[in-house]
Order: structure tokens, then sequence, then C-alpha cells
């Protein structure tokens, strides 16, 4: 029998039945076998959280630094490792997962510094005497759902600012690619956390997540992944009256003008549209190109495209992971036929990919001559699917990028001045891009989208202080 990754519930590593973690590459390797949490173990999780948080949240920041810092050591210390664990529960390519392993490294070294860095303001009163400090303060126990396209940053930049502001944290990361949260549990377990203040429980959204919805000692929820389940986060998170976060879909737009480096267009596109297998937030799929350039873009880009290798996540030469698992790709292949069905042009890609071993592999996908108004231009498909939208002129590619439900990134290659600062002020997105893909964000600054991309304070950098922290204002009158 082999080994279970346990659940992490009050300090202690619990659980029992375990299911398979399968390498969307070769479905015959199991990548290792993880606990699946109950409801109860969900309770438990909380009661211990709720436990361990007045300690915690009065804990010297000297402590929180310490543990933060030796957290981000040893991520880094270990990247090679955890970056082919990444890719293997993932379907990222290795230089990727190795990056997003770097990534979460650096994520939780800047939370080590921003404990030290915390800061309130002292004011005088409007009444003579009386001095005013405003200050934040930690909010409880956080419930941390996320989604299995990051399985390592994304845990990581919920979980760094939340312990860094003195929170008590519990974690249930996607069933799907429970690995690399174990991992970095672990680690933050072994780097000294007191008992009780990181709990995991690995396990169903429907059993361990709704239980966190539904209890009241859950004082805040920051969640990423679909619209639907982030629909249901706000529900329940209304009926019990606690703050919650969401980041959701998105049908980002990147804009290529007339005068754009036909390169510099092509290589942002293919990276925005099928790097990470167009498995991310904040990857194009809506192409929109202006007449001038139309032409000579689409068949640069068809050329860039269909010359991708798309193969298993850890070999060499491949650019283009699998897809991570078969309902996704179902889904994938849905939109495809329905961009056909739809009457857009199937220019490259469409099918699954034959490869040495058994896995999710599918062509990148490019489809042209669609329409702002097909589903394929307005529904997240969220894998290596592309369409190029063709328009008149700037004004007429703003306005088709602008029109979207969504509002995370958007992205315009140019070599206009005049029109991409215009299109920096009046894109209707929390991330805009000049030049460089409209995927792939640095840690260091604030991250989230507007409209139905993203509910509530934004993440990262020392903006997510806003969501972490709740301010205080205290009058005190000198006597
Ligand atoms: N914005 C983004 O970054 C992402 C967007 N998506 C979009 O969502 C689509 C579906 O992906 P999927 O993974 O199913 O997304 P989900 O929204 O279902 O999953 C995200 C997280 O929510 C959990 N969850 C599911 N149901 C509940 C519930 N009732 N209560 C609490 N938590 C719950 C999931 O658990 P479980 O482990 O059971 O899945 C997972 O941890 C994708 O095709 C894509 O379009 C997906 C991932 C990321
Ligand atoms: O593009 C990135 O770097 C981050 C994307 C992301 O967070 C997501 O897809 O959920």
């Amino acid at each position: 029998m082999a080994e279970i990754y346990k659940n992490l519930i009050n300090g202690e590593w619990v659980g029992g039945d375990g299911v398979e973690n399968i390498n969307p590459s070769n479905i015959s390797e199991v990548v290792g076998v993880y606990a699946r949490g109950t409801v109860e173990d969900t309770k438990q999780a909380i009661a211990a959280a709720k436990a361990a948080f007045p300690a915690w949240s009065r804990s010297g920041i000297l402590e929180r630094h310490a543990i933060l810092s030796k957290t981000a050591q040893e991520i880094l210390a270990r990247k090679a490792e955890l970056g082919e664990l990444l890719s293997r529960e993932e379907g990222k390519t290795l230089p990727e997962g190795i990056g997003e392993v770097t990534r979460a490294a650096q994520i939780f070294d800047f939370f080590a510094g921003e404990v030290l860095r915390l800061a309130g303001e002292v004011l005088p009163s409007v009444r003579p005497g009386v001095g005013v400090e405003i200050t934040r303060e930690p909010i409880g126990v956080i419930g941390i759902i996320t989604p299995w396209n990051f399985p390592i940053a994304i845990p990581a930049w919920k979980m760094a600012p939340a312990l860094a502001y003195g929170n008590t944290v519990v974690i249930k990361p996607a069933d799907l690619v429970p690995g690399s949260t174990w991992a970095i549990v672990d680690i933050l377990h072994r780097a000294g956390l007191p008992h009780g203040v990181v709990n995991l429980v690995m396990g169903k959204g429907s059993v361990v997540g709704q239980t966190m919805l539904d209890s009241k000692d859950v004082n805040a929820i920051s969640f990423t992944g679909s619209v639907g389940t982030g629909k249901r986060v706000a529900t329940a998170s209304i009926e019990v009256g606690r703050k919650f976060q969401l980041e959701m879909g998105g049908k980002n737009p990147t804009v290529v003008l007339d005068d754009a480096d036909l390169k510099v267009a092509v290589e942002s596109v293919a990276q925005s549209a099928f790097f990470s297998t167009g498995q991310r937030c904040t990857a194009s799929s809506r192409v929109i190109v202006t007449e001038g350039i139309h032409d000579a873009f689409v068949d640069a880009l068809c050329e860039r495209t269909k010359n991708l290798r798309v193969g298993d996540a850890l070999a060499k030469d491949t650019e283009i992971g699998p897809v991570v698992d078969p309902g996704q790709l179902k889904q994938d292949m849905d939109y495809i036929a329905i961009g056909q069905a739809e009457g857009a042009t199937l220019r490259v890609g469409g099918n699954r990919v034959n490869a040495p071993t058994e896995g999710y592999f599918l062509q990148p996908t490019l489809f042209t001559e669609a329409t702002n108004q097909m589903r394929i231009s307005r529904e997240e498909i969220f894998g290596p699917v592309a369409s190029v939208i063709r328009v008149k002129n700037y004004e007429e590619a703003l306005a088709t990028a602008n029109d979207t439900e969504f509002g995370l990134s958007a992205g315009i290659v140019t070599t206009s001045l005049k029109y991409a600062t215009h299109f920096k002020r009046n894109a209707e997105a929390g991330m805009v891009m000049v030049n460089v893909p409209t995927a792939g964000v640095d840690f260091h600054v604030p991250f989230g989208g507007r409209k139905g991309s993203s509910y509530g304070p934004r993440e990262q950098g020392k903006y997510a202080a806003e969501f972490f922290t709740v301010v205080k204002t205290a009058y005190t009158a000198a006597g």
C-alpha cells in the first residue's frame, strides 16, 4: 500500500483513506495518494484554527517573519523537486512548474518582509487633547479555497499574507492537485508554525469546501475558481456576514494594431493564449486585430501555433503540456465544436495529439473570422483555444475588447504612445498589458479584475492587507 499524504489538523497529520493523484501526461502514473477529508475533519480544522488565533494574532513580528522567511528559503532550495511535482500533477511544462515554485518562494519572502513593515497612522482628533490611532488587525480564521491551475502560487499568495497579518488558516486545495499545497503546508509546519495556525484539509469542494462555507467560525474566505462556485461562496458568506474575496474567470482580449511590431504581437499572443495550456484566468482567448495588419499577423500566428511542441510536461523540448483532466479536455473539445458550428474558421489544431504515453494532449487551436458575439468569444474555455476577431480601427478594437462580462486582464500590442495611453485608461480590466502577454504577472503588485472576474479587494503585494486585515480607529484623551 502506497504512503498516504495526510491532512494537517491542529499540528497532527491525520486521515485514513486516500485518493490517487494522477499525472495528466501519463495517466498510468500515480503521483501520490492524498487523504480525502470529511465534514468532521473540516470542522476539527476550523475549531483548531479558531483556538490558535488568539495567541498567533498576538505573536511577535520576529517569530512570524522568521517562519515565513524560512519557508521561502526551503521552497526556493527545493524548486527543482517541487517544480517537477507540480508539473507531474498539473501538466505545466517543467520550466513553468519551476517558475511557479520560484514565484511561491518570492511571495513568502515578500510577506516575511511585510510583517516587519506593518504600520498604522496617528492623527489629531477634531477634539483638542484627543489623539486618533488607525491600526490594522487580523480578522480570525481564514478559509482558503484554491483551484487546480496554479497549485502552488495561488495557495502561497493567499496563505502568506493571511499568516503575515496574524490570521489562522484552513486551506482546501483543488482535489485534482493536492500535492503542491501539501508540500508547502509541510514546509510551513516544519518551519515552526504553532499547532492549529495552518490546517490543511484536502478533499472535495462539495464536502470540505461546503463545510467551510457553512461554518460561522470561518471569518473570511479567499477563493479562486469558477464563476459558479464563486457565487456560492458569495451567497453563503453574506448569509453568515463574513468577508469574502473572489477571483474567477476571464475572457481577456489582446488588441493588435496596424502599427504593432509583428514579432512582438505573435509572441505575445502565442504566450497568452497557449502557454500553460491556456489554463490561466489571465490567458488571452480573444485576439482583436485591425484590418491593416490582420492577414500578415494571422499567417505568422498560424505558423507559430502549428510549430508549438505539445507533449509530456517533463520532456525537455515540450512547450505545451497536457490539459489537466478528462473533464477539462471535454470542455475544450466541446468549445472547438461550438466554434465550428458558429461559423468561425478553424485555422490550426482542433484535435487531440498522440504521444508515447496516454495523456490529455490537445493541439493548440486557433480560430479566425470569429465575431465577438459567438460563444467562443464570450465564455471562458480555459484551454489552448483562441480566436481572432477582425476590426476596422482602434476605436472598434477598444469597444470590442470591453464588450465582455469579464475584466481581469487586457493587452494591446502597438508602437503608438497615443493608443497605448488611451488603452491603459479605457480598458475595463484590473490589469492592462502593453506589448507584454496578458498572463504571467509579478508577485509584488496587486492582482485582480473588474466586472464578473473578481469581487473584493485585490490580492498580492501590499494591497493584500486590505483583505486580510480589518481597520480599527482608536480615540484616546490625553487625560
Ligand atoms: N479563475 C481561475 O483561476 C480558474 C477558473 N476556473 C474555471 O472554472 C472551470 C471549472 O473548474 P473547476 O476546478 O471545476 O472550478 P471550481 O470552481 O469548481 O473549483 C475551484 C475550487 O472550489 C472548490 N469547490 C467546488 N465546489 C465547491 C463548493 N460547493 N463549496 C466550496 N468549494 C467548492 C473546488 O473543489 P474541488 O477540489 O472539488 O474541485 C476547488 O477547490 C474551469 O474550466 C475554468 O473555466 C478553474 C480554475 C481556476
Ligand atoms: O497569469 C498569471 O501569472 C496568474 C494567473 C492566475 O492566477 C490564474 O490563472 O488563476
